[in-house]
């Protein structure tokens, strides 16, 4: 261990010193605020910086303290030991509070001296682990956007890295608003193709009749409305990520085309017999339980195989409460800055109701009731969102035979309802959802995500 000793009094100097050399310690001496600061400037530019510092109170005109706080302010992980004077609890004080490890008054015995060195170099030690943790956290963060630090979620962060840099196919499954696509896009970040494409597409939200061409493309003339030459999505990913969302939703004849694309690295163009050959990495993603659609024959086994390669499961947020303060700090200060406002402070009592609802519409839910707050400001609001009843099976049967009431409605209401009752009907299943309601899926996706459902 390598000591920086810092006092003004020569034989006190060499009497310490003599205690720590006899214990095995390196020493380097100081006899004042000045030399110590100079003598640590040396230390850091050889990168031999001290374990631990261990200074007077008094020293000369200055104190230890104005060490102490050079110290902490230039961030230099050493621990710090304070000797003051007998009885002046006001400086240990103050030492402590400015950052000391620890203080010894005087006089002291050798045992107190080297116990109060070993407990300071602990603390640095600590805190260097912790540093490092953090940094380590923060890099993670910064790479993949994910915010979360749950055990949970860390396994999803280590999957992610392990994974990033090869080309094995990824299947992310979890409930709708979990941060699927967050993470296909974090494995693309995190990959060497990260200066190309990232290419995603939603195979719930095209049309049947479409899917083809959108997915391979199309010659001029492929079929009627192909006016000009059409390159499909898996073509434009070429060196890059495909990110293939719903995938549960994709018709079971293109099922057969994407396995091809998967085993052969090839496509062919609609109304072409040209291969062409596409280095793409695929990610799919789904909400739905893909082995029960097998057992429907609504999946094709051999392609489920080969696309859960490596499987993904993004947690619920129910699954990780922990979480939650960091997300409301998060996305509390992701919409003040995009609005340019400054929301009002949410009271402890609304935090725990946030802290204690069951988020069906996971984070993405907690991130558009956060946005409303941060723009509208009104907690009462807030308070009224997380309170309100869930609604039921019974309810939406109930709600069949509706009529407008003579008193007038809500149609707020009777909207969320409609969309609700569409849902349970499809098994949550969106386009088919959509379809029942006569409905584009966009214009579907965007009421359902206005509602939150
Ligand atoms: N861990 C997270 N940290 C920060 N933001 C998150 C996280 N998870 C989700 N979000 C945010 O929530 C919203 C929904 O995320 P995303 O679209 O990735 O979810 P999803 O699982 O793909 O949803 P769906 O199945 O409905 O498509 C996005 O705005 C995203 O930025």
């Amino acid at each position: 261990m390598h000591i920086l000793l810092v006092e003004d009094e020569q034989d006190q100097r060499e009497l310490v010193a003599g205690i720590l050399e006899a214990n095995e310690m390196k020493v380097t001496q100081a006899d004042s605020v000045e030399s110590a600061i100079v003598t640590l400037k040396n230390l850091v530019d050889k990168n031999t910086l001290p374990d631990v510092i261990f200074s007077d109170w008094k020293l000369g005109t200055l104190t230890g303290i104005s060490l102490l706080e050079y110290v902490r302010n230039n961030s230099l992980n050493v621990g710090f030991v304070v000797a003051t004077a007998y009885g002046s609890v006001k400086h240990a004080i103050e030492a402590i509070e400015k950052g000391a490890d620890d203080y010894l008054s005087k006089p002291f015995q050798s045992q107190e001296l080297l116990l109060a060195i070993s407990k300071a170099n602990t603390a640095k030690s600590l805190k260097a682990q912790n540093q490092s943790l953090e940094k380590q956290l923060t890099e993670q963060q910064n790479m993949v956007d994910l915010v979360g630090n749950a055990p949970c979620m860390q396994q999803v962060y280590e999957r992610i890295k392990r994974v990033s840099n090869t080309n094995a196919t990824v299947m992310i499954s979890g409930e709708s608003g979990t941060g699927k696509e967050l993470a296909a896009r974090a494995l693309h970040q995190l990959s060497g193709r990260k200066n190309n494409s990232f290419i995603a597409i939603n195979c719930g939200a095209i049309p049947e009749s479409l899917a083809e061409a959108e997915l391979f493309g199309a010659e001029k003339g492929a079929f009627t409305g192909a006016i000009t030459q059409k390159i499909g999505k898996i073509e434009a990913a070429h060196q890059g990520t495909l990110f293939l969302d719903e995938i549960g939703e994709l018709p079971i004849l293109l099922q057969a085309k994407l396995l091809r694309f998967l085993q052969e690295g090839v496509i062919t163009r609609l109304g072409s017999n040209d291969e062409i050959q596409v280095d793409a990495r695929v990610i799919a993603a789904t909400h739905r339980d893909i082995p029960s659609q097998i057992s429907k024959q609504e999946f094709r086994e051999d392609l489920y195989y080969r696309l859960n390669v490596v499987p993904l499961r993004m947690p619920s947020l129910k699954e990780r409460p922990e979480d939650i303060p960091k997300l409301i700090l998060h996305f509390t200060k992701k919409f003040e800055n995009e609005y340019g406002s400054q929301s009002a402070k949410l009271s402890a009592s609304t935090k725990k109701l946030l802290l204690d609802h069951n988020w069906p519409g996971n984070v993405r839910e907690l991130s558009n009731k956060l946005e409303r707050f941060v723009l509208l400001g009104d907690e009462q609001e807030l308070i009224k969102d997380l309170t309100a009843p869930a609604m039921t099976e019974q309810a939406n049967e109930d709600f069949e035979g509706f009529n407008i009431p003579d008193e007038g409605m809500n149609w707020d209401d009777f909207e969320k309802q409609v969309l609700q009752q569409a849902l349970l009907k499809t098994k949550n299943n969106k386009t088919k959802a959509a379809k029942l309601l006569g409905m584009g899926y966009k214009q579907f996706l965007y009421r359902i995500e206005k509602f939150e459902l």
